[in-house]
């Protein structure tokens, strides 16, 4: 359908027809809106619509009426498509609702690795004798960077080596995903010191590094639809086996095993298979109790399994409007969370 053609039934008249903008950068439309995402949704009566996100939306289809938007935006964008104005016009208050899915202060949580972590911290979970808990973490700054030593900052916390140190933003740039795997004091001290063209200089959280089989469960949540897959992770870094400085690595869980440097190809494949995935239940319990406490509908969970207990789980990573098209049949997921939303607006949390 061309953009600026209206679904043929748009003035909202036939229950089963729905208009949903998506205001997405071009490298998540491109993932994610294809066109089996689009003919899928429209045999459901579903009809997905552009949305520019460089000028206001009230300016842009003047014949539709979204029924519901969904969003992954950069403040300036936000600003751009001045969505209150819109609102003000479609919002809550009028008989024409629009819902927006998930409001920009509680996106931006997640984009702080200190307050994306707390709210999976000490969650009253615990099923088939798992628990889910978070790694230890502290965040160094320029202030403590300069009033303490890296002996000071190691000692004066439960820090032990391995640690990882990640960017304390997680806010989408590419910066955001370089990470250190940091093996002692000295390589602490060259991770802290590396300037903007170095990697993770500060703010960083540095992480205590768990061994967890190589394996990393992402949790992908969609209001209330949940799916679980394995996804390469770190090896295990052997105890007895002393290694000195740093290894600086980057979206690993989307290296397949043709990515040779990523220890041991063949091995890699057989620790997926072999990992057995954590209880349904134990799934559906977290993308619940997250979904409450983030109040956010899209997201995913990265969970690691530590492999001294099997029955301790940890939230590393919660991503906001995640690759969902990595997903298997990832088109239904999508669009039954859409109707969902349409269908009963009361489930959803929007702005
Ligand atoms: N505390 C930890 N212990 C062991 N391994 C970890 C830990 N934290 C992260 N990892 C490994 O590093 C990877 C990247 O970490 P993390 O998910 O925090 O980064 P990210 O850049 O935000 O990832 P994403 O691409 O999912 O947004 C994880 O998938 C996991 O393999
Ligand atoms: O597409 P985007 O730019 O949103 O990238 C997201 C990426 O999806 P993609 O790999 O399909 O691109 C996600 O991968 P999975 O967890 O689903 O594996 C994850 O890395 C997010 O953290 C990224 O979002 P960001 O943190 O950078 O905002
Ligand atoms: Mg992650
Ligand atoms: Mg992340």
């Amino acid at each position: 359908m061309p953009q600026e053609q209206a679904p043929q039934n748009e003035t909202q008249t036939h229950d089963e027809s729905y208009v949903i903008g998506y205001a997405l950068e071009p490298k998540k439309i491109q993932n994610l809106i294809r066109p089996s995402l689009i003919d899928h949704a429209k045999k459901q009566g579903i009809h997905l619509i552009p949305i520019d996100i460089n000028k206001p939306l009230i300016q842009q289809h003047p014949h539709l009426r979204f029924h519901c938007i969904i969003q992954k935006l950069q403040p300036k964008h936000w600003n751009n498509l001045n969505f209150h104005e819109y609102l003000s016009k479609h919002g809550a208050n009028t008989t024409t609702t629009t819902i927006i899915i998930d409001p920009p202060h509680l996106v931006q949580k997640l984009q702080n690795r200190v307050s994306m972590l707390d709210s999976a911290s000490q969650l009253p979970l615990s099923l088939q004798n798992a628990t889910v808990g978070v790694p230890y973490q502290v965040v160094v700054d320029d202030e403590k960077k300069t009033k303490n030593s890296v002996e000071e900052m190691v000692m004066g916390s439960n820090l032990r080596f391995p640690v990882i140190a990640k960017p304390l933003y997680a806010d989408g740039t590419m910066k955001s995903h370089e990470l250190c795997l940091v093996f002692d004091a000295q390589g602490l001290r060259e991770t802290l010191n590396k300037n903007a063209a170095g990697g993770a200089a500060t703010p960083v959280v540095l992480q205590e590094f768990v061994n967890h089989g190589g394996v990393v469960f992402k949790v992908y949540v969609a209001g209330e639809h949940v799916r679980c897959v394995k996804r390469t992770s770190l090896p295990n870094i052997p105890e007895d086996k002393a290694k000195a400085g740093t290894l600086k690595f980057s979206q690993i869980s989307n290296f397949t095993i043709q990515d040779n440097n990523v220890g041991d190809g063949a091995n890699h494949l057989s620790n997926i298979e072999r990992a057995e995935m954590p209880e349904e239940s134990l799934i559906k319990e977290l993308a619940r109790a997250l979904r409450e406490r983030t109040g956010l509908n899209l997201f995913n969970i990265d969970v690691i399994r530590d492999a001294k207990d099997c029955t301790r789980y940890l939230v590393i990573d919660i991503n906001y409007f995640p690759g969902y098209a990595k997903l298997p049949c990832y088109e239904s997921f999508i669009t039954d969370f859409l109707l969902d939303c349409v269908r009963n607006k009361a489930a959803v949390v929007c702005v």
